[in-house]
């Protein structure tokens, strides 16, 4: 069982176009609308797999219920914290090109008290001790900076490891205490975390090693099109697939974490299959999540300890 916290939820909205002209008439070619946010994202890909879990979530508005109709029509589990504001609605704009442009609201504000309320409601679902807390996304007006740390020291206090997939101050406040068991980071997301580029291989391992000096024990690192590292203090791994044209690349994140986290592997089979998870997604429209028939890991190849020397935008 995995349970995840998604603090600042979303319903995706995509709009397929082809190809995008500012000032102009577009004509849309298709459109979706699915229940979106990080952690609620995983907990739909884990859904697909035939996997356990439960989404904690707030909910606020037409658009919080149309989220939790979405939610069942996928048979997610979700907890959900009535607020009182509206949930936003994130848009996307998917080219035929495979270009995703995503405009991202920044959400409700949340009240102290509905704050504490989403706290209460995590710790419940802690109490069935899943094998992973996901804690996922950016942070609604309200919640505390540290939000995430509180997240981690609840779970800890239970022995329930927590992979974290946010960007930004959050990232840095909760990167930086330490505790946790997995950082999911993109590369650009790593990059503003540390403050500098990062272009090659041995720059992403090295920048991801001093996050684990800080006290967590393992990076994961997303390279778009480029594939994933994943390094802890002994070893590293890439993995790639071959290129594919997105038909959108939202969601594809979340898809790699919950890849990494659908079973209990080795390292490296764990990023074959987060890999593999991430490249069905973007194959995908809109934040459609893959399922099993989606997902071929032969097509994935692993390298451990790669070159460091390597520029990511040449693999
Ligand atoms: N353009 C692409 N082509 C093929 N695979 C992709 C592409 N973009 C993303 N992916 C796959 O999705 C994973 C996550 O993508 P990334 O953009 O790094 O994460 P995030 O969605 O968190 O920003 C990558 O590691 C890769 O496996
Ligand atoms: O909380 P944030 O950072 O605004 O991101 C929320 C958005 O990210 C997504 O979870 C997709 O994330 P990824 O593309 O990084 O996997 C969308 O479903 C959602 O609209």
């Amino acid at each position: 069982m995995i349970v995840t916290i998604t603090p600042n939820p979303s319903v995706d909205r995509t709009l397929e176009i082809s190809a995008l002209t500012r000032g102009e008439v577009l004509r849309v070619l298709a459109s979706h609308s699915q229940a979106g946010g990080k952690g609620v994202n995983v907990s739909r890909a884990l859904r697909s797999h035939g996997s356990a879990t439960t989404a904690v979530l707030p909910t606020g508005g037409a658009d919080g219920d149309q989220l939790l109709a979405l939610l069942r029509e996928h048979d997610v589990n979700a907890v959900t914290v009535p607020v009182a504001a509206t949930t936003r609605s994130n848009l996307t704009v998917a080219e035929a090109d495979g270009t995703t442009t995503k405009l991202n609201l920044a959400g409700p504000s949340l009240s102290e008290a509905e704050v504490d309320a989403l706290l209460a409601a995590t710790d419940a679902a802690l109490a069935c001790q899943p094998s992973w807390l996901v804690a996922s996304g950016s942070l609604p007006v309200g919640a505390p900076g540290d939000f995430y740390v509180r997240i981690a020291a609840r779970a800890s206090a239970l022995g329930v490891p927590v992979a974290l997939d946010t960007s930004g101050a959050p990232l840095e406040v909760a990167a930086l205490a330490g505790s946790f068991a997995l950082l999911k980071p993109n590369h650009e997301e790593l990059a503003e975390l540390l403050g500098r580029e990062l272009p090659t291989i041995g720059d992403v391992i090295g920048g991801a090693r001093e996050v684990l000096s800080w006290g967590n024990e393992t990076v994961l690192v997303t390279l778009g099109g480029h594939g994933a590292l994943l390094v802890d203090r002994q070893h590293s791994w890439w993995a790639g697939s071959p290129r594919v044209t997105p038909r959108s690349t939202v969601g594809a994140g979340d898809c790699t974490l919950a890849g990494y986290l659908y079973a209990d592997s080795e390292a490296p089979e764990r990023l074959r299959r987060a890999v593999a998870w991430g490249t069905a997604a973007v194959a995908l429209p809109g934040t459609t999540v893959p399922g099993p028939d989606d997902i071929d890991e032969s097509a994935v190849e692993v390298v451990a300890e790669p070159d460091p020397a390597l520029v990511i935008k040449e693999l």
